[in-house]
């Protein structure tokens, strides 16, 4: 990596919000968060990484950033000029410097179109008329990227899915780009193609002195090609750190929960972090707090009980669901009895029905903490009755954790790199005992 002092891409607060309209009228009811005030930068020469799940925003922040499509907010400065604030002139220059590499190559290929010609598109657009010129061009960028002079004049179906990827990219730098984003370039590859391809990226860069913004949901791809990452979470960054440092000393729950979902082949590393369960929620209705206070298995335990971590992530989990209106207690009793209990609640007895739901939620029957457990009880009692609101506000009330109150500010944390977790910045600080201007 060879970077100078001023980034060449500085993003800042960006976000993309969708619409969420109804009726004729189109009226707006709501809006999808897919990005929500994002910031990084990226130095010449730089690869930096934006790793997350299926759903955090990851494709929609490369869109945004490269105005394929409009932000609904932020700023994205490249080599210090506001994009978003750019005519249609400055764009048409801006294309030729940012570039993007998707996921299926196919899709952008013309299968009537030789390779060659495909590649050679973006040259005629930019006003390269020379026939000539334009193929000696593309024929020294396929022997660039591993390919040979002669395949330029053959056809998209000709080609594996990896000797696409390597069209795809001697097409992402015709035109000489300073930044390319590639969004999940090699998902779609055999692991043994997708190193050949992220070694070629890697050799590439150094020779035309790119910088990358690299989209992945694998945190072993991310290793391989990333020299810091930002990981995103519900349209936010939630930590961004060199790589070597992410690895080593992740800060966000979040983050070493992506870790632990990495295959171990060494059996001393596995069982380290914890899998997650559930799927990312929808960005148009965020958790409140900490977006992922729903699914961490780190969440803040509420003051004056004693829980084992991962029974308290399992009563966080039944909480989620009572907030959300997802306890069915027909169907506890249908499997508890038959239809009939459905209709007639007393043949099935209310200590098994809240047994069941502890047992679905992976929730003791008894917890070791009394308190905690007289608690439970009530609200159990509260639910079986069918009362879900009052089961929700006891359980609100004594077991309200930091987490679901306030979202966490992304802020620096004592390994030196940002993280946005309550377990760095507790909410309710210790009172400082001299002035804050001192
Ligand atoms: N045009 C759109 N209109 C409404 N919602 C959208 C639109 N595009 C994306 N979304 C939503 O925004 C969220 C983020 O999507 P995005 O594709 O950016 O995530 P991602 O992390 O790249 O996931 P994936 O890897 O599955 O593409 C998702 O919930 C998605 O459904």
């Amino acid at each position: 990596m060879s970077t100078d002092d001023s980034p060449v891409l500085e993003v800042r607060n960006l976000e993309k919000h969708y619409p969420v309209t109804e009726g004729v009228l189109k009226r707006e009811v709501g809006r999808v968060r897919a990005v929500d005030g994002i910031s990084f930068d990226v130095h010449r020469g730089e690869t930096v990484g934006i790793v997350g799940e299926s759903g955090c925003g990851k494709s929609t922040a490369a869109t945004s950033l490269l105005r394929l499509e409009d932000p609904t907010g932020g700023q994205v400065l490249f080599e210090g000029e506001d994009i978003t604030e750019y005519s249609k002139a400055e764009l048409k220059q801006f294309r030729r410097d940012a570039q993007m590499m998707f996921q299926d190559p196919s899709a952008s290929f013309d299968p009537r179109m030789s390779v060659g010609e495909s590649v050679a598109e973006p040259l005629v657009i930019h006003g390269l008329n020379d026939r000539g010129r334009r193929r000696r061009i593309v024929q020294d960028l396929f022997e660039r990227v591993g390919l040979s002079a002669d395949d330029v004049d053959r056809y998209p179906h000709e080609f594996s899915g990896g000797q696409k990827q390597r069209i795809a990219l001697a097409r992402a730098l015709v035109l000489n780009p300073k930044l390319i984003v590639a969004d999940e370039p090699t998902s779609a590859l055999d692991v043994s193609i997708q190193s050949e391809i992220l070694g070629l990226m890697s050799d590439v860069q150094e020779d035309f002195d790119l910088s990358i913004v690299f989209i992945s949901h694998d945190m072993g791809v991310i290793r391989e090609v990333c020299d810091r990452v930002a990981v995103m979470y519900l349209g936010e960054i939630v930590e961004l750190a060199p790589t070597e440092e992410l690895f080593g000393n992740p800060q966000h729950p979040y983050t070493r929960a992506l870790l632990g979902s990495i295959p171990q082949p060494d059996p001393r590393q596995r069982g380290q972090g914890v899998r997650l369960t559930g799927d990312v929620p929808s960005p148009s209705n965020p958790p409140a707090g900490c977006r992922f206070h729903t699914r961490c298995p780190e969440i803040i335990q509420p003051e004056g009980y004693d829980f084992d971590q991962p029974v308290w992530r399992s009563v966080m989990d039944f909480r989620v669901r009572l907030r959300q209106g997802e306890i069915d207690l027909d169907a506890v009793r249908r499997f508890l009895g038959d239809e009939e209990a459905v209709e007639n609640p007393d043949l099935v007895d209310d200590s098994e029905v809240e047994a069941a739901i502890r047992e679905e939620f992976d929730i003791p029957e008894r917890l070791s903490d009394s308190d905690a457990e007289a608690v439970l009880s009530e609200a159990f009692e509260w639910v079986v009755d069918g009362d879900f609101e009052a089961a929700n506000d006891l359980l609100a009330d004594e077991f309200e954790t930091v987490c679901e109150r306030e979202p966490p500010e992304l802020a620096e944390t004592d390994a030196g790199h940002p993280a946005s977790c309550h377990l760095h910045s507790p909410a309710d600080p210790v009172e400082p005992t001299a002035s804050a201007d001192d």
